[in-house]
């Protein structure tokens, strides 16, 4: 069985417990304009071009079999309605400019790196993190990356933001150790305007998760004046109190990534980070609703 990979990252130490390796899936069913991952969203492989790194040298021009090479002065973009994200263009780059995100793999592919990581999961209580893009949208992939760990004894844990039909979740949640579930938005109508998708689906799945008391840590991405105001953290608080959870790890809106906007040709979002007061007057609206709150690593 083969799936869309976009990175495999080793020895992390911010997706769960110990020492993780990883796996980052491609495609995801939510387009959160702060995203820090862009190239995740699509479900297919695509190229990035970083003009600031582009020597001018003109081989993609050359090499391109679609004639989507656009140069203007001595950088060499691309025409995103007549590039195929072949790929082509990327091997004879000099530079590094140009790059696939994304490639296909089987899962005994990925197991080979996971494998290749494990010696450091006993010793540090780590283990394997399936991350994304939605890693839950890789369906069948996923679960069988996960039979593969859990056959092997290594601890699972999985990043998502909760889109998923309650029936493949419930299988997936069945054999998954440890959630990292995200809280974007409480509102629906909000969630919908700002994702693409209203917020139904999600809390059914938190609820399910709750109510089969799994491990799971909760997430609230925070992003300055979007989903930071007193009334979403009041409602989101109601929603974890009623389910017996009083703690929530927060990830202050960053911009690390925004650059592959335009390697994209996509506009970068319009977000600044939090100024480390503002960021302190959010925190405390968590703690007034009665929630404890932990910067997430
Ligand atoms: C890229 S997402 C992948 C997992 C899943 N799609 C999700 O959103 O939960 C990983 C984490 O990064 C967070 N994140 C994405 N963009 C961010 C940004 N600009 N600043 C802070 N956190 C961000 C997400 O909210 C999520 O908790
Ligand atoms: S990815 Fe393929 S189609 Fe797109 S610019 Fe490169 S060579 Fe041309
Ligand atoms: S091959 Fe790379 S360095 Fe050369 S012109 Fe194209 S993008 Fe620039
Ligand atoms: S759900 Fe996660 S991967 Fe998908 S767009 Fe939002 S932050 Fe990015």
């Amino acid at each position: 069985m083969e799936g869309i990979v976009y990175n495999i990252q080793r020895m992390s130490t911010k997706d769960g417990p110990g020492l993780r390796t990883t796996v980052f899936l491609k495609g995801c069913p939510l387009h959160c304009p702060w995203c820090s991952n862009p190239e995740s969203q699509s479900f297919k492989p695509q190229l990035l071009v970083f003009s600031n790194l582009c020597v001018g040298c003109g081989a993609c021009e050359k090499t391109c079999p679609n004639g989507a090479v656009i140069r203007t002065g001595n950088t060499f973009n691309r025409d995103r309605a007549i590039c195929t994200d072949c790929g082509a263009c990327v091997e004879v780059c000099p530079s590094q400019a140009r790059e696939m995100s994304g490639m296909r793999m089987t899962v005994a592919e990925v197991m080979q790196v996971v494998d290749s990581d494990s010696i450091f999961y006993s010793n540090s209580g780590g283990g394997v993190t399936f991350g994304g893009g939605e890693p839950t949208a890789a369906g069948d992939f996923l679960v069988a990356l996960i039979d593969a760990c859990r056959s092997r004894g290594y601890h699972t844990c999985l990043d998502t933001c909760g889109v998923c039909e309650p029936v493949r979740f419930r299988k997936i949640m069945e054999k998954i150790e440890l959630f990292l579930f995200d809280c974007k938005h409480m509102d629906p109508v909000e969630h919908k305007r700002l994702t693409g998708l209203d917020n139904t689906l999600i809390l059914h799945n938190l609820h399910n998760l709750f109510e089969a008391g799994k491990e799971l840590r909760i997430r609230v991405p925070l992003m300055p004046g979007i989903n930071d105001t007193d009334e979403n953290i009041g409602a989101m608080a109601e929603f974890l109190h009623r389910h017996g959870c009083f703690a929530v790890d927060v990830l202050p809106c960053h911009t690390f990534g925004f650059n592959k906007y335009r390697a994209l040709n996509l506009s970068p979002p319009e977000l600044l980070p939090y100024k480390p007061e503002e960021l302190e007057a959010a925190l405390a609206r968590f703690r007034r609703h009665g929630l404890r709150v932990t910067i997430a690593k």
